[in-house]
């Protein structure tokens, strides 16, 4: 039977009107998120913050992720009627640790509604930045996975780097989350509290335009994104940018392999998936982007939310085609732990319902030290230097978050 996760999460409009009875609107649980606040998400269908840290999720050596996940719903949940809702973050790597963890409480509203966040202001006072690799050392890696690709089956391998960012004084995380929601408002924007050994608050945070999977009740909806062009100040520019983006062959073969993949993934759970033939644009504050949206509805009984996507993890969107072959090559050329980044950041509930975005345009943020990360898809089309480009383009989403800059 397919269980709808009603009473928590509400589904009306608007957001930021008076508060629906007892119920705190989308920009008030943005405003609450503070030292206290262990996990925010807000999707284009509600907005979550969570405090505190009821049961965190531990896994037996060899147990498999899902029964992992069963014993936290039985730790976490009370002995009232409160649903347990298990919220937080999956690295790339499959075997690397998980954070995931039921708060202690968690409030839920609609979703933050478009320009509803009064302007906002800059998290850090300067900072010094250094790229890791610097541009041309990653110029030099794409072209040694293009040459890699002429040599193997290897057809795409998204590569990524990183930019460390040491501000004057402590970065303000809430006014990091804050940031971004204001001009990330379509997307996923998140903020997970990280375990740390300094008893410091560290935390993963970001705005990914990218849904792995939701999964509500029968229906089941994945957004893989792939293909992307940075957008111009000039709107003359910044349109033709779009119409190249989305005439590109580079960019729809890059795009294509990751709706295959994760159309192969779903059909078998699903009595139909509806795979639009071509993909559409959409925008970022700061790239434009190819985007498909699919959508089926599962068998019954069908997998969790959590299931689903970790059956799709990780995608050609974050990992490559065919999958052994890319995570070979990132392994080979990246020269660093993406840890959270390009995994999964999400919730889900104990009877399956969940979202999962792709942990993408982040940092992890720690007292005056932010690591941002991007990557680039690579297809045997791709120039290394429109890849530098790219990469640039995507870690301003997170550098106009610290420094208050950008629209
Ligand atoms: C790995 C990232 O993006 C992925 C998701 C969307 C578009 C991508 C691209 O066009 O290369 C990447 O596959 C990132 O933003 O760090």
């Amino acid at each position: 039977m397919f269980t709808e996760t009603r009473q928590l999460f509400p589904t009306f409009a608007d957001t930021n009107g008076p508060a629906d009875g007892e119920r705190p609107t989308a920009i008030a649980l943005l405003q609450r998120y503070d030292a206290g606040s262990s996990f925010f998400l807000g999707t284009p269908e509600r907005t979550l913050l969570g405090s505190g840290v009821r049961a965190r999720l531990t896994r037996h050596p060899d147990e498999p992720m899902a029964a992992a996940l069963r014993r936290l719903f039985a730790d976490g949940t009370q002995n009232d009627d409160t649903p347990a809702i298990a919220v937080g973050a999956l690295p790339f790597a499959p075997e690397a640790h998980p954070v995931l963890f039921i708060p202690h409480r968690l409030d839920a509203a609609a979703p933050l509604a478009r320009h509803a966040i009064t302007r906002t202001k800059a998290a850090v006072r300067s900072s010094e930045t250094q790229e890791r690799p610097t541009e041309a050392l990653y110029a030099r890696r794409v072209q040694q996975a293009l040459d890699l690709m002429r040599q193997s089956t290897l057809k795409k391998v998204v590569l990524s780097r990183m930019l460390e960012v040491v501000g004057e004084g402590e970065i303000d995380q809430a006014m990091v989350l804050r940031n971004l929601a204001s001009r990330n408002s379509a997307g996923y924007t998140f903020a997970v509290d990280l375990p740390t050994a300094s008893g410091r608050v560290r935390r993963l945070i970001g705005a990914s335009p990218e849904l792995l999977l939701q999964r509500m009740g029968e229906h089941v909806l994945a957004n893989p994104i792939a293909g992307t062009a940075p957008r111009s100040n000039d709107p003359g520019e910044d349109l033709a940018r779009s119409r190249k983006l989305l005439h590109s062959a580079k960019d729809r073969h890059e795009h294509e392999l990751v709706v295959k993949a994760v159309a192969e993934t779903l059909r078998p759970y699903c009595r139909n998936l509806e795979v639009p033939p071509v993909p559409e644009l959409i925008a970022t504050a700061r790239v434009w982007h190819l985007s498909t949206r699919i959508r089926g509805k599962l068998i019954d009984p069908a997998p969790s939310s959590f299931d689903l996507a970790l059956a799709l993890h990780p995608t050609p969107a974050v990992c490559g085609e065919p999958r052994d072959l890319a995570r070979r090559a990132i392994e080979q050329l990246e020269g660093f732990d993406r840890g959270l980044f390009t995994g999964l950041v999400g919730w889900c509930d104990a009877n399956g319902n969940g979202e999962w975005a792709v942990t993408i345009r982040c940092a992890e943020i720690e007292a005056n030290r932010a690591n941002l990360y991007a990557g680039a898809g690579i297809v045997s089309e791709s120039e290394p230097w429109r890849e530098v480009a790219e990469t640039a383009a995507k870690f301003r989403t997170l550098l106009d978050a610290l420094q208050g800059s950008g629209v």
